[in-house]
């Protein structure tokens, strides 16, 4: 049996879960080129060294596309499957035990199809995925409808941002278009001097949040995660800051990051609270919900 298909089998031999038990997170910002992409990967790799299993979708066609930052390359995606010119078997690339990349398309070209019986069909093929734990998209940025519809859908919301002015802005804009969606958000202050000034810049949108969109939000920092040249220099080298180069602080930031969403995860389990799932997340994507 070749590598690629002992690995899938792994994804689907996994003990048959009940539909609902994917956690879908949207990693997304209001505007590019803050670390999202970085983060998404690290996140998801690190989620998978703790057991989970994880799949990652780029939602978000960039310069730095996933398929890129893992080094692997894809040759069909999510849009084939869409097409019914591939099967979710055939487009899954395993990339690291536990972790499977699920490569994307612009998601304004996935939510094209929302026919019904091309939806439902989808639906049937997507329930390998069901056994996932966790499902990261990595979003566009900004707030246009398409990234809105991929937020509506998700689990949970994480918004980025950085220390830049311009950045902050941009997150408090995106928070209040979320907010309109979503009761509960996370943030992430990316690429900070010090879990201090994560803290404050955190502090400064959350009060000017609750100020003007009211107290019905919830805002909570996930984590912030400290500047570090080589953060740079592993995206370029295609290799991932928490598997390489775990000495360095924003590696250990991450981790922080992605345990907390496993603690979340686990919370929620014991409390009996429902994952909205693979089939219902796609679903809501495509307008069938
Ligand atoms: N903590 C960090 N310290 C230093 N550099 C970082 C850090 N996080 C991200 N970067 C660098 O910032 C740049 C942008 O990161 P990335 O491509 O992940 O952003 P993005 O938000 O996904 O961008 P896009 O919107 O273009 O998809 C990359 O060169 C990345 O290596």
């Amino acid at each position: 049996m070749s590598t690629q298909a002992s690995k899938l089998e792994a994804l689907m031999d996994a003990q048959q879960r009940p539909a609902g038990a994917t956690r879908v997170v949207a990693i997304t910002s209001g505007k590019g080129g803050v670390g999202k992409s970085t983060l998404s990967a690290n996140i998801a790799y690190v989620l998978a060294r703790k057991g989970f299993k994880v799949g990652i979708m780029d939602a978000d066609i960039g310069l730095a596309n996933l398929d890129v930052m893992f080094n692997v390359r894809a040759e069909k995606n999510i849009l084939h499957v869409l097409k019914a010119e591939a099967t979710f078997e055939e487009i899954i690339l395993p990339l690291e035990e536990n972790l499977w990349l699920i490569p994307g398309e612009s998601g304004d070209e996935i939510l094209k199809f929302s026919d019904a019986t091309i939806v439902s069909r989808f639906i049937d093929e997507a329930q390998m995925l069901e056994n996932l734990d966790f499902l990261i998209i990595d979003t566009g940025a900004g707030i246009g409808d398409t990234i809105q519809m991929f937020l509506k859908a998700a689990d949970d919301v994480v918004v980025v941002t950085i220390p830049d002015p311009a950045a902050i802005t941009d997150a408090y804009a995106m928070v209040k278009v979320v907010s309109r969606i979503k009761n509960d958000i996370l943030m992430i202050i990316n690429q900070v001097k010090s879990a201090k000034e994560g803290l404050k810049i955190f502090d400064t949108i959350k009060k000017v949040a609750l100020g003007n969109i009211g107290d019905h939000l919830e805002l909570k920092l996930l984590g912030s995660v400290r500047s570090d040249p080589y953060v740079a220099r592993s995206v370029k080298q295609r290799v991932l800051v928490c598997k390489e180069l775990s000495n360095i602080a924003p590696a250990g930031d991450i981790e922080a990051i992605a345990k907390a969403l496993g603690d979340k995860k686990e919370h929620k389990m014991l409390e009996g609270q429902k994952e909205s799932g693979i089939g219902i997340f796609f679903k809501k994507l495509l307008g069938q919900f």
